[in-house]
């Protein structure tokens, strides 16, 4: 019989003595909107990936439980977590994400912007005040945050990964979400222009494109039966998307598996973009 190489240069013979391969071994991460759905998932999957988490939360005393146990569940697969209660909205909470991280993690190495809201309204009598809040929380605070993270990663001289949650929304329309659509098309644009601005650096920035995946966000919208179905039969792998269904790619573009690419857009959405007939 050949002896087969492992992953690690070692023979397949001997696997079942070796440590687990761990993608994100010791790295730092700053997740926002971490205390639910798709930021959740991310969090623990990077955990087990070996990684220390900050968990961005929004600081309403509601979440706090959600977040307590996240940092339990964490912290029993080995690895730290803090929590960091700030509105996404607001230009100094990237600062006080970075400082958490550097202040119990030794630094950041990945930052992932996830925080997001997307209230259903339509568009002729879409509030003022709806509008601004859905650019401010989705857009405008990541915008800071993206720079807060990366003058850190610059100062540290070791690169790092910049992961933005956008959404196949930057792809495509949605009647009721004109609001919610040019912020995820706007994450998508600042990754691409931020992968010019930071490779240099060797920061890596990438957009994640998320399908319809079911979470808080879409509750009420979904609880509509019909649509729900309809939504589903669109996709081509015949099922609305789960919020671990973005862990692995998030991780992915977290690691040093992707340490080609930059300026990137990866859809996780079942197929549902390419299903015209
Ligand atoms: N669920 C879906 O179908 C899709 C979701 N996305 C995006 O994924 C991201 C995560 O959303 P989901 O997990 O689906 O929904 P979710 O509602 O379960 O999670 C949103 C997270 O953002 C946090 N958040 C909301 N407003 C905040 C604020 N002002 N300050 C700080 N944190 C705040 C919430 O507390 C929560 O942790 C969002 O950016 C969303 O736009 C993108 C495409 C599809
Ligand atoms: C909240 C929506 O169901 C969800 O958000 C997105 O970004 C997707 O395009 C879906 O419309």
């Amino acid at each position: 019989m050949h002896p087969v190489l492992s992953p690690r240069g070692g023979t397949g013979l001997n696997r079942q003595f070796q440590e687990p391969v761990m993608l994100l071994n010791d790295k730092s991460v700053i997740i926002t909107g971490a205390s639910r759905g798709i930021g959740r998932a991310a969090a623990l999957e990077c955990a087990r990936q070996g990684a220390n988490v900050v968990i961005g939360y929004s600081g309403s005393a509601s979440s706090r439980p959600a977040v307590e146990e996240l940092i339990a569940e964490i912290e029993a697969l080995g690895r730290r977590a803090c929590a960091v209660g700030a509105p996404a909205g607001d230009p100094d909470t990237g600062d006080r994400l970075v400082e958490a991280a550097v202040e119990h993690f030794g630094g950041v190495d990945v930052f992932v912007n996830n925080a997001g809201i997307c209230p259903f309204h339509a568009f002729l009598d879409m509030p003022k005040e709806l509008y601004l809040e859905t650019v401010n929380t989705n857009l405008n605070g990541a915008f800071f945050a993206v720079q807060a993270a990366a003058n850190q990663m610059k100062r540290q001289g070791r690169g790092g990964a910049i992961i933005a949650v956008s959404s196949i929304s930057a792809l495509v329309g949605g009647g009721m979400q004109t609001h919610y659509t040019p912020t995820k098309a706007g994450l998508l644009s600042l990754m691409q222009s931020c992968a010019i601005a930071l490779g240099p650096y060797g920061i890596r920035c990438n957009a994640l494109l998320p399908g319809t995946i079911e979470t808080d966000i879409n509750k009420d919208d979904l609880a509509d039966v019909e649509k729900r179905e309809y939504m589903a039969s669109r996709t081509p792998l015949g099922r609305l998307g789960r919020p671990d269904d973005l862990a692995g790619p998030i991780v992915f573009l977290a690691s040093d598996m992707s340490q080609y690419v930059t300026g990137a857009s990866l859809l996780v959405d079942g197929g549902m973009f390419v299903n015209l007939q």
